[in-house]
């Protein structure tokens, strides 16, 4: 079977080959644009709160004027809006060619549980979610089955997802007992200490396994190659409202990362980039969707975007037919992000 046309590059092409794919379908009460006074009053609805990966309850703002349009009068003002937003990443999006062999090797092999699944056959697709705990708290891949797509180009410029684990001489021992393929022994990363192991799953992403003993959150990275680290850096500080985390220099393999997200690395999943010196762009294949990330106003985060200098790709607003709220970006680099509202977010899972 042929792969889909690419997602790569900027603009038009990724926003229309890779789809946001469609919230629970438990949404769909409400009518499809539904006047957003309604929704808002039917939020009067108690909801479960958010948790993050450390237990501490995220602060969902039930906010009245959530699907208003703001109008920041300065960039200090968006950018400190942006800061104190409500954000954490929610998961990551990919395609897959076979749903049944990912999920047998994610749980079998990472030890990831199935959180849930969906089809979708108007659409001709299915997600399934897997992961390390609940949505509400935890950092999630969603995986994309596209009806008789059997096979994906995952590109250069995706890197690969990071595992944290207990023993990771244990987990390659037993990826490798189930037929998995293991591309680097365990051992200290190359100019570090931290122990590393990669393997692949069946399509070929590549997961890198980290020791980091009692982790919250065993999911903790997505790694993906930018073409110039301080306008990356400065899109995701300012645009997106994250943090510079960590940045390390390595001169002997010719590569700096820059670790970046909405809070510390030992209990967050992180976005981690990697510039290699020299390299400017990449090509993106068609695998890799985006990130995921909550907000509580999926309006003001495009106003900040904006006012940026990012690219919004999709308008925000309510999917049609679902009413979750989102809005779609690109990155200097042509990298995806999607921010979805929390509140919506939350109802999905109820
Ligand atoms: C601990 C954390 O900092 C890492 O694990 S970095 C892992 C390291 N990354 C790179 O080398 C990035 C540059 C590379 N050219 C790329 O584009 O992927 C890594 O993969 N090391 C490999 C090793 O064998 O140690």
């Amino acid at each position: 079977m042929m792969a889909p046309p690419t997602t790569a590059g900027r603009g038009a092409v990724a926003c229309a080959a890779a789809p946001v794919p469609r919230r629970s379908l438990l949404l769909s009460t409400a009518a499809a644009g539904a006047a957003l006074h309604s929704e808002q009053l039917a939020r009067a609805r108690p909801l479960r709160l958010a948790r993050n990966a450390a237990g501490a309850p995220a602060k969902i703002r039930a906010s009245a004027d959530a699907a208003q349009a703001a109008t920041f009068t300065s960039t200090d003002e968006a950018l400190a809006w942006a800061k104190k937003d409500n954000r954490r990443l929610l998961h990551v999006v990919y395609r897959v060619g076979d749903l049944d062999k990912t999920i047998k090797f994610y749980t079998e092999c990472l030890g990831m549980k199935l959180l849930r699944k969906r089809d979708i056959p108007e659409e001709k697709y299915t997600n399934a979610f897997l992961g390390y705990g609940p949505e509400d708290s935890n950092f999630v891949v969603e995986l994309t089955y596209n009806y008789g797509v059997d096979k994906y180009d995952i590109g250069a410029g995706f890197g690969h997802f990071g595992i944290g684990v207990d023993d990771v001489t244990k987990t390659v021992e037993l990826v490798r007992a189930k037929g998995g393929k293991v591309t680097r022994e365990p051992g200290p990363v190359k100019g570090g200490k931290t122990v590393i192991a990669f393997v692949e799953d069946p399509d070929g992403y590549k997961f890198e396994i980290l020791e980091r003993p009692g982790t919250p959150e065993p999911l903790c990275q997505v790694m993906l190659r930018v073409g110039d680290l301080d306008r990356a850096i400065s899109f995701y500080e300012k645009a997106c409202g994250m943090e510079l985390l960590r940045k390390r220099d390595n001169p002997d393999y010719k590569y700096t990362v820059a670790m970046m997200g909405y809070g510390p690395e030992e209990k967050n999943a992180v976005l981690e980039l990697t510039y290699n010196y020299g390299v400017t762009e990449y090509e993106k294949g068609n695998a890799y969707g985006q990130i995921a990330i909550g907000t509580d106003d999926v309006y003001k985060t495009a106003e900040v975007v904006k006012l940026f200098g990012g690219q919004v790709v999709r308008e925000p607003g309510p999917l049609p037919g679902i009413n979750t709220k989102i809005t779609s970006i690109l990155d200097p680099d042509g990298w995806k992000s999607v921010f979805v509202d929390n509140i919506d977010f939350a109802r999905e899972l109820e």
